[in-house]
């Protein structure tokens, strides 16, 4: 029987929240960052791999150990640990793991069953630790490498009630994905580009804006839902200024002479439906200055390259 976390508990990986409808987090980019001690085959001292990352990052840091010796240096400078896909079925690591009392992010194993995964969560809360994030990291197939399984990322999350991640990798193409399927937060390769980190950052802004909705606790929270919210917002303005650019020209009179209040109107009453709050009093207004704002950048458009007469 899976032990559900306590609903409405979002898990705390040193000042980062993650999960409970909190926004989606990027660990491996801006957020929180990561290592493996498994990278260095347990030849390298784990004060001192974890000491250098920590001299360069003061924020939340997530530790791969190699083996339970290296638990000791993980608790006293780490924020959390990550049991790694191939460590999952070692149940004496997963127990000194779990005894730490730090944050523990499980990695599912590239051929290890949902019951499986969510079993190994069990065994943290059995031994007193329930801060655990469940992180999908993909099946092996016939591709090769693992492909992620967003539908089982997601009925992890629903049936087990703790947060979930998805492990992306250095390839950032299916971090909307993720985010559109539920994912609490993404994971990223422990030293991706920043090209990486940035296109990973920007699903989680943009999509995580479209389909979640926030309850923030305070101003600042509350203004950081909002920039994320206007970032969504800016970039589909952009789109909108060069779709109605498109039909300035293919108009028989395009600009502000071929200006069609009636479908104007329309739009907005459209909208208001969306936006029922709002109205159509409140948006027509809107609306009118997003509207003239595309008009005047069709014309300065068509002043800069002028199209056939
Ligand atoms: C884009 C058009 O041209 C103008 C701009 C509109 C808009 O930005 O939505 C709507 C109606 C027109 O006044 C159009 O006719 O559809």
């Amino acid at each position: 029987m899976s032990q559900a976390a306590r609903p409405g508990s979002a898990v705390r990986i040193g000042t980062l929240p993650v999960g409970d409808g909190m926004p989606v987090v990027v660990i491996g980019g801006d957020d929180a960052r990561w290592l493996s001690l498994r990278d260095h085959d347990g030849r390298a001292q784990a004060d001192e791999v974890i000491g250098e990352a920590r001299a360069g990052w003061a924020g939340p840091l997530l530790v791969e150990p190699f083996s339970a010796a290296d638990l000791g240096a993980v608790a006293e400078q780490a924020d959390g640990v990550v049991i790694g896909a191939a460590w999952m079925q070692d149940f004496r690591l997963v127990q000194a793991v779990a005894r730490t009392g730090l944050p523990v992010l499980v990695q599912r194993g590239p051929s290890a069953t949902q019951a499986e995964w969510l079993a190994i969560a069990d065994y943290c809360a059995a031994e007193g630790n329930d801060q655990v994030v469940l992180c999908e990291s993909g099946s092996r197939t016939h591709l090769g490498g693992a492909t992620l399984d967003l539908a089982l990322m997601r009925d992890a999350r629903e049936r087990s009630g703790r947060p979930v991640v998805a492990d992306l990798g250095d390839d950032p193409t299916l971090a909307a994905a993720a985010v559109a399927a539920g994912a609490d937060g993404l994971l990223l390769g422990p030293a991706v580009r920043p090209g990486v980190a940035a296109a990973a950052h920007e699903a989680a802004t943009v999509v995580g804006a479209l389909l979640r909705s926030e309850s923030p606790d305070g101003v600042a929270a509350a203004r950081a839902a909002i920039d994320r919210v206007d970032a969504a917002l800016a970039t589909l303005l952009e789109r909108r200024a060069g779709l109605a650019g498109t039909v300035q020209r293919l108009k028989p009179v395009g600009g502000f002479r071929g200006r069609d209040m009636d479908r104007e109107r329309l739009l907005v009453a459209a909208m208001a439906r969306r936006a029922p709050r709002l109205g159509e009093a409140r948006l027509g207004p809107v609306m009118n200055a997003v509207i003239e704002a595309g008009l005047h950048l069709a014309e300065e458009d068509r002043e800069v390259a002028p199209g056939p007469a």
